[in-house]
């Protein structure tokens, strides 16, 4: 290589950083942990008291499979659960709707009902298990079904602890999954954040997430900036509804990736906690300290998995977990090996959580606070990342808000560049993937694929039909009715959709109900 090292951002590296590097007034920037601006973590005494929460993302085929991986994934050592659904379910269509053939089951779990949902949390107690829901047009059809199926175990909401991904704005950036266009979806995500300060006031009412930009693309500047402007949007629309800063936002939450490119990862997380203090604070008003404070899940990056030589994944996974902590993470999800092939086997998923056991209990990482502190490189890496995510974020806003920029394809076309660059580097071999351009081997063991079993589509047809004959129809239809009513008006959808589950409206009925006043999203194609 020639020249100066540039990071994942394009920042530029010293070979040998020194104080010069660090710019004056570095105590300020810093703060104490657990205080404003909260760069050295958001808990006083972060791991030193509880080490971050173990919550690896799981879910596939029917949920009485996935409740078992999710038993096995407790017996095995795991804090928290999340739950991956099937695409179907996270577009809100029922197993047996047409648009659903070939998909039930396969990203995730299928979940139609109540009954579904009963069984996915079979002998799981909900009042002491944290439960992530990785869901986002749909995400409070899901969260209703969780309380109606905890308060049937007993479980009142204001014991429910978990996060929904309620995410839809980066769904129109980068992952897909939205249904509703923009506007009607922050209403809906506002009507959640109100019915949870009312219902269920310790769950993370959203998951605002870089990850899946970072895996189209983005590089750590673009990931972080364009994930606190759809935060600021949210904020924003919250704000505008009539809730109290101080009250719902301390139950926002993030989530970004962990890459291998692992001190400008610590820089990035440590930045994006600075911003985001900021902005609470000068922009929103925010004077409670928990509405300033950037909790954060992660992922380490599935994007850099290789399909070849797979085991070396386990090797990329721990320095990308290592990242993650070193950055203060408060959960952590780390890949399983095999996840670049297929849905993880049971093996490779236990490996997966063993090895964020081996960073938790045999190494020194949770003896102390923030370990980069005062390091000369990544304090001034931190600035940097900083001040370019800053400038990025200015940038989204020229356009007049987040969604006016998601409408105008800014951002999409902005990672679409960094992917584009990436995928250049790899091919001319400037950037080494090892196993893939170079260190290469033709001797690859074969590996047996988890598959999920082709059946489950007609097995969920058939619990939907029992389930259709089995209702009270009438009953059905009225709620659905309430439902439309109160979307096209301006009442909280929230308690209408919680009545309709009850009666046992499905995740399909209720999301067509809503369909029918607010319409869908489609997308405008930029090339
Ligand atoms: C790729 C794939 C896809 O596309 O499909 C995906 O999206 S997968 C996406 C999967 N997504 C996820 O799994 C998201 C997971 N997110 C979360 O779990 C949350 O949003 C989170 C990031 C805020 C983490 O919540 P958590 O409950 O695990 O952890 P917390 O940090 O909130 O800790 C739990 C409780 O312990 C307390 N606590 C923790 N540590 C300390 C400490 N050192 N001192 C004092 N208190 C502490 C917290 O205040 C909190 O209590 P209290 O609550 O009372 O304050």
């Amino acid at each position: 290589m020639t020249g100066a090292y540039r990071s994942e951002s394009g920042i530029e590296l010293p070979a040998v950083a020194g104080p010069d590097d660090v710019r004056p007034g570095l105590d300020a920037r810093l703060g104490a942990p657990g205080e404003y601006p909260f760069t050295r973590g958001v808990y006083p005494t972060m791991y030193t008291s509880r080490p971050w929460t173990m919550r690896q993302y799981a879910g596939f085929g029917t949920a009485r499979e996935s409740n078992a991986r999710y038993h096995q994934l407790l017996a095995a050592g795991g804090h928290g659960l999340s739950v991956a659904f099937d695409l179907p379910t996270q577009m809100g269509y029922d197993s047996d709707d047409p648009i659903a053939r070939g998909e039930v089951g396969k990203v995730g779990v299928a979940i139609d009902s109540i009954d579904d949902m009963r069984t996915l949390f079979d002998r799981i107690p909900l009042g002491e298990v944290s439960t992530s829901m990785t869901i986002n047009a749909p995400a409070a059809v899901l969260l209703l079904l969780y309380q109606l199926v905890a308060e049937e175990q007993g479980v009142p909401g204001a014991k429910l602890t978990g996060t929904i991904q309620n995410d839809v704005l980066k769904e129109y950036i980068a992952r897909g999954t939205y249904i509703f266009p923009p506007r009607p979806s922050l209403r809906l995500v506002a009507d959640t954040f109100g019915y949870c300060a009312a219902e269920l006031p310790r769950w993370n009412t959203i998951s605002i997430s870089g990850y899946h930009m970072a895996e189209a693309g983005a590089t750590p500047v673009q990931e972080i900036a364009f994930t606190l402007a759809d935060g600021i949007e949210y904020v924003r629309t919250a704000v505008e509804a009539g809730l109290s800063v101080d009250d719902f936002a301390p139950r926002l939450s993030f989530f970004f990736v962990a890459r291998t490119t692992l001190l400008e990862e610590v820089a990035k997380f440590r930045a994006a906690r600075r911003i985001w203090a900021r902005i609470m604070r000068e922009r929103f008003g925010a004077t409670n300290p928990k509405a300033q404070m950037l909790r954060f899940h992660t992922q380490t990056a599935g994007v850099q998995l290789t399909a070849q030589q797979p085991e070396v994944n386990l090797v990329r996974v721990a320095v990308q977990g290592l990242g993650a902590v070193l950055g203060g993470t408060q959960s952590l999800h780390t890949n399983s090996y095999d996840e670049a092939i297929a849905l993880p086997t049971e093996k490779a998923a236990r490996l997966a959580l063993r090895t964020q056991q081996v960073l938790a209990y045999e190494t020194d990482l949770t003896g102390t606070v923030d370990p980069f502190a005062g390091s000369y490189l990544v304090e001034s890496m931190t600035d940097e990342v900083e001040d370019a995510a800053v400038a990025l974020i200015d940038k989204v806003f020229e356009h007049g808000s987040a969604v006016a920029a998601i409408e105008s394809g800014f951002q999409k076309r902005q990672i679409e560049l960094s992917a584009y660059e990436v995928a250049q580097q790899i091919e001319s071999g400037e950037r080494t993937v090892v196993g893939v351009n170079r260190f290469v081997t033709d001797d690859d063991e074969p590996y047996q694929p988890l598959r999920v079993d082709p059946a489950i589509g007609a097995e969920q047809e058939k619990r939907l039909a029992a389930l259709r004959a089995d209702r009270d129809d009438p009953a059905v239809r009225a709620a659905l009715d309430t439902v439309r009513a109160a979307a096209a008006g301006t009442d909280n959808v929230l308690p209408p959709l919680k009545a309709a589950l009850a009666a046992r409206a499905t995740v399909g009925e209720v999301c067509h109900a809503l369909r029918d006043v607010w319409g869908t999203y489609r997308p405008v194609e930029q090339f």
